[in-house]
């Protein structure tokens, strides 16, 4: 018994200096005979297809012309009479300006042909007694020129004869792709055809194996070109194999499994470039059930065929299908309307016009009574084929592309077989296969993070996400990946993903555009998006809608969208809603204590809330608390809060009351209170002439704050200490509550003056809990705190993407 072992161009490619494809030979040739099918060398077919099209154009084509001979030249191999004929065939076409499907098979077949007359020759020189046989003679074929089909019975009886014929039937070279008509002219079997010479070979061989040499190591579970993370699939049975092929693994030929299938014949794809790999192995043995790889059709149109009139009509769909059969056009996807008005159907996009025309003209009665009324070509499509999936299952892939706003255009799944094929806007076909290949494979999903704002709570974050970034992947098979990092002139991105080094990575600003997020997220084809504002800023929140229309949730330790106006509060919502994206905030009230998920998760479970009232900041918790009872000036107090990170970008929203008034509003709408941040009494602490300096101003006059601070301070009685509260109460079953912010003395041993550092504490009463309020306390502010709260939500995205 033989072994076929077939070697495509790239392996080919090179021969010049690379011995390895010599070596494996004659490895295997120790153990058994075998017989080599080889393609033509590199680029050679697209050469000489180029070449072609120059001299049909009559453009000068001679430095192509050497470029081929480059590629194929081998010294001491005599490979003149092929070069010959193509340039007798080049003049030929330059002289008329034209060629025919039979001269291009000429043609191409001289790739084939030089091919198999140079490994012949270098395994000769190597030592191995090679023989060449011409495989035009061995491959019988119809005359449809580029794509011929093969004639079985003839194919079988001249390789018998042939190979009967052969002194050395040891080791045999042939070209693969190439055959000829009854008639002795060359055909050629279409593009991969050497993957079904050598099928066809193995078959009427009856070869132990047919190995397939490629430049990859196998097949994996999505292109590695496309998919990083894509695995190397170690066994797939015929069928599955046969699906692949189908729908656009281009390492297989379509009608390479079929010869293999009658006889048995195990297929293993390997790597000439890497003998040690085991390869894909494709056989008659069962496989494991389950999803074994993601495939795509690029090339391909979808047609739509509408009419109203066709309701109930019997025999058109046999009509539309025997008009296209009849002009050799095939139909890949097909999906129906239930009320039998439309029909979309999947054809090669070369073919797509010349199926219209076919329809229109088939359906021109019908177009007369108006029963058709459009029949339509959508070339902007893709075909992602998910190889081994049943619809039991189908609703995973199905929701995680519709959360990354991927909608199929139409979807089949094969009857017999489990094969699931989703027509898509060909844009989106490589994020498809990253937010598929993530859900099914159970290798990570990657979670891709867009941070703006890298101050105080911006770059901690950055540095937590950073540092925990292994973990999760191990714990969670979440990878978290830092596309963009921006800050109020400047976006920088990272291909990679930013590390630990980021902040040296901020040499040249790539742009200073946020809109620049959106559109590198589109042009890299990046899934599951999160944009975190970790800025102060207004302006950032008015773009929020621009993001999740984009595909992008969103987390914020920024205040301010939840504390404009109840308009944008509810359209943020709606557009969240319609996009069915998520809008996280956790951090928005008491940084990183669990608060406003609590209070969702009550008022959601019917709970009646009736008042929050507590000590809201945490920059004038940790002022007041030192202020009332340390002997130091009120300014050193407030620069140490600001030195630790409590305070706002600008101190004076801390100061002027108006970040807890912000967080007694936030807290007020998520109890569906319609409250508007003017209907909040708000107590000032600024002195007026503060008010309008600038922030760096402010900054600089801060002891100017001192005697204010001082006489407040002198109103208290010694068991007394100041404190800064909030309260939110009145009938919060009414559409609107009451909401005030003041500065307060209370007893130094009440639950209140025992506060100290930056604790916050929030006192929730609700209705069962009767006048025991439920309390939340802890650090109020700071920005480890309020990272790890920012953290925590893009985890609990991120879980659910
Ligand atoms: N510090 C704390 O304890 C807590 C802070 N927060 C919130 O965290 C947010 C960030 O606070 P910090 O980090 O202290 O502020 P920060 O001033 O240190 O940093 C803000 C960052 O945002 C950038 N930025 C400002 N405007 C921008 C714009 N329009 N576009 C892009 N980037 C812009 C700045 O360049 C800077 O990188 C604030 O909204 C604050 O209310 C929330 C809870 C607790
Ligand atoms: N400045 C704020 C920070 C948290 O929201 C505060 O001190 O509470």
């Amino acid at each position: 018994m033989s072994k076929v072992l077939k070697f495509g161009g790239k392996s080919l490619a090179s021969l010049h200096t690379n011995k390895n494809l010599l070596n494996i030979i004659a490895n295997y040739l120790e153990t058994s005979s075998l017989i080599i099918v080889v393609s033509a060398i590199g680029n050679t077919t697209d050469l000489l297809l180029e070449l072609l099209e120059k001299a049909k154009a009559n453009k000068p084509y001679a430095d192509h012309l050497q470029e081929l001979k480059a590629l194929n030249f081998y010294p001491q191999i005599n490979t003149e009479e092929h070069f010959k004929l193509i340039e007798n065939i080049l003049q030929g076409v330059s002289l008329i300006q034209d060629y025919s499907p039979k001269v291009q098979d000429l043609l191409l077949a001289q790739g084939e042909l030089i091919s198999s007359k140079v490994v012949t020759q270098l395994l000769l020189n190597h030592g191995l007694k090679a023989t060449f046989v011409n495989s035009t003679q061995l491959i019988k074929t119809d005359a449809y020129f580029t794509a011929a089909n093969v004639n079985e019975t003839l194919t079988e009886l001249a390789v018998q004869t042939e190979f009967e014929k052969l002194a050395d039937k040891k080791l045999i070279v042939l070209g693969g792709f190439i055959g000829s008509t009854a008639e002795n002219e060359v055909t050629t079997l279409g593009r991969n055809g050497s993957n079904l010479t050598a099928a066809l070979i193995a078959n009427y061989t009856q070869a132990e194996e047919f190995l397939n040499f490629t430049h990859v190591d196998g097949i994996y579970t999505a292109n590695p070109e496309w998919v990083a993370s894509a695995k190397r699939i170690e066994h797939l049975n015929y069928s599955e194999a046969n699906e692949l092929a189908t729908f656009g693994a281009s390492i297989l030929h379509a009608k390479t499994i079929v010869p293999l299938i009658e006889k048995k014949i195990p297929l293993r794809i390997l790597n000439t470039l890497n003998p040690e790999s085991t390869g894909t192995l494709i056989s008659a043995e069962p496989t494991p059930n389950g999803v074994k790889s993601l495939t795509v059709l690029q090339n391909v149109a979808l047609i739509n065929f509408h009419g109203k009139g066709l309701f109930g009509k019997v025999g058109v769909d046999a009509r539309i299908f025997n008009a296209l059969a009849k002009n050799n056009i095939s139909v890949s996807v097909i999906s129906q309307g239930s009320s039998e008005r439309g029909l979309g159907f999947v054809v090669n996009d070369s073919e797509a016009a010349s199926a219209k025309e076919i329809l229109e003209y088939e359906f021109q009665q019908d177009f007369y009574t108006k029963d058709v009324e459009n029949i339509s070509i959508n070339n902007n499509i893709a075909v992602v084929s998910i190889i081994g999936q049943d619809l039991k299952s189908f609703h995973k892939p199905y929701s995680a592309l519709v959360k990354n706003g991927i909608v199929p255009i139409l979807f089949n799944n094969s009857v017999s077989g489990k094969n699931i094929s989703l027509v898509i806007e060909k844009a989106q076909f490589k994020k498809a296969l990253h937010v598929i290949h993530g859900q099914i494979f159970g290798v990570n999903k990657t979670v891709n993070i867009a941070i703006v704002g890298k101050g105080t709570v911006g770059s901690v974050l950055i540095d937590q996400i950073i540092a925990s970034k292994n973990q999760i992947a191990e714990r969670k098979n979440i990878d978290l990946n830092i596309f963009a990092i921006a800050n109020s002139h400047s976006v920088y991105f990272s291909t990679n993903g930013f590390n630990t080094d980021w902040q040296d990575q901020f040499q040249t600003p790539q742009t200073n555009s946020l809109s620049s997020i959106i559109e590198y997220a589109k042009e890299h084809h990046l899934e599951n998006l999160i944009l975190i504002d970790n800025t102060a800023a207004e302006s950032l929140p008015n773009r929020y809608n621009d993001f999740i229309n984009n595909g992008f949730d969103i987390v914020s330790s920024n205040k301010i969208a939840n504390t404009l106006s109840f308009e944008f509060y509810k359209n943020l919502r709606e557009n969240l809603k319609k996009n069915q994206k998520q809008y996280l905030y956790e951090t928005n009230v008491g940084a990183g204590l669990p608060l406003i998920d609590n209070i969702k998760l009550l008022h959601l479970s019917g709970e009646n809330i009736t008042k929050i009232k507590g000590v809201f900041s945490g920059t004038l918790s940790y002022i007041f608390n030192l202020f009332s009872v340390e002997n130091k000036p009120f300014s050193e107090v407030l620069r140490a809060a600001i030195e630790k990170g409590f305070t706002e970008p600008d101190p004076r929203d801390d100061l002027s009351g108006t970040d807890v008034a912000r967080k007694l509003l936030i807290l007020a709408r998520e109890l569906d209170l319609e409250n508007e941040l003017q209907d909040i009494s708000i107590q000032n602490l600024i002195p007026s002439e503060f008010q309008s300096l600038t922030v760096q101003e402010f900054l600089a006059q801060l002891s100017g704050l001192n005697n204010h601070y001082d006489d407040l301070k002198q109103q208290l009685k010694s068991n007394e200490v100041l404190r800064y509260v909030g309260e939110l109460s009145g009938d919060l079953q009414q559409q609107k509550g009451v909401l005030e912010t003041k500065l307060i003395k209370v007893d130094k041993n009440s639950a209140l003056g025992q506060l100290s550092g930056s604790d916050s504490i929030f006192e929730i009463y609700t209705e069962s809990y009767g006048d025991r309020p439920i309390i939340i306390q802890g650090a109020g502010a700071g920005a480890h705190v309020t990272a790890r709260g920012v953290f925590g939500d893009i985890l609990r995205l991120a879980e659910k993407k």
